[in-house]
């Protein structure tokens, strides 16, 4: 069923790559405001969901709306922002010229609206005076808080983030996961291989193996009915036993 009321409502999305099937009739919905975590062995098709749902990927087969339009159209809207899993800043840049940069971009020429985009992304980062330096010379986590600050400056309706945490220290994850959860209100969808953080940080799991959905459900309710201790372990019952 296709229900406007949703954020996000996917309906029997599947995509083939050279008749290979990457998703194959794949159902969900996300509420507006809820953090969505999209989980799953490699290459069970994460990446290319997110893609889809971002508007990169514009052929597939289903249904695919956020607030009731097609993602291109809500792309054009501005509604989306997306994180890719490789995104990096400008290493020449400064932090701070970075999120000029874009601020100036994503305002369209609109004075005022860059000066809060540039204002928000400042206070996203959370990267004190060394938003002066060079982002080249930043920690691995520095740079995913400056592109996450570039994603999320623009307070987008949708929030797409590809494997917002992967290879960051624990003090790093911890600091993009306390600016992912501060986004209250706003809708966030990612994929993550770390379950821990998913079943603390999201209201709401997909688990998807070979482009398909095995389950769905809050990470509290589904370690319950594995009867599992934690979402892990119900991550490697339920692909096991497929
Ligand atoms: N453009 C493409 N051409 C061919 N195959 C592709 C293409 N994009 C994705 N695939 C394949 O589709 C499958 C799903 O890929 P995807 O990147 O979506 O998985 P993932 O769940 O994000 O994986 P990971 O956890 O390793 O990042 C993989 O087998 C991948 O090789």
């Amino acid at each position: 069923m296709i229900n406007d009321q949703y954020a996000v409502s996917v309906t029997s999305l599947t995509k083939e790559v050279n008749r290979k099937k990457i998703l194959r009739d794949l159902s969900f919905q996300v509420n507006e405001g809820e953090i969505f975590g999209i989980i799953g062995p490699n290459g069970a098709g994460k990446t290319t969901t997110l893609r889809v749902l971002s508007g990169i990927i514009e052929t597939y087969q289903g249904i695919v709306k956020l607030f009731g339009l097609p993602p291109e159209v809500a792309k054009r809207k501005g509604f989306i922002s997306y994180m890719p899993e490789d995104a990096f800043p400008y290493d020449r840049l400064t932090g701070l010229e970075n999120l000029e940069f874009y601020a100036r971009i994503y305002s369209g020429g609109d004075k005022r609206l860059e000066g809060e985009f540039l204002e928000r992304g400042i206070k996203i980062a959370g990267l004190g005076d060394r938003i002066y330096d060079r982002a080249g010379e930043y920690s691995r986590g520095m740079k995913r808080r400056l592109i996450l600050a570039r994603t999320l400056m623009v307070e987008p309706k949708v929030a797409i983030l590809d494997e917002p945490t992967s290879a960051l220290d624990v003090e790093s994850s911890v600091k993009v996961r306390e600016i992912i959860r501060n986004m209250t209100g706003h809708t966030i969808i990612l994929s993550s291989h770390n379950l821990l953080e998913v079943e603390y940080m999201c209201d709401k799991v997909l688990l998807i193996n070979a482009g398909t959905g095995v389950k769905i459900g809050k990470p509290r309710e589904i370690v319950e009915e594995t009867k599992t201790k934690n979402l892990e372990e119900s991550f490697i019952k339920l692909i096991g036993e497929r």
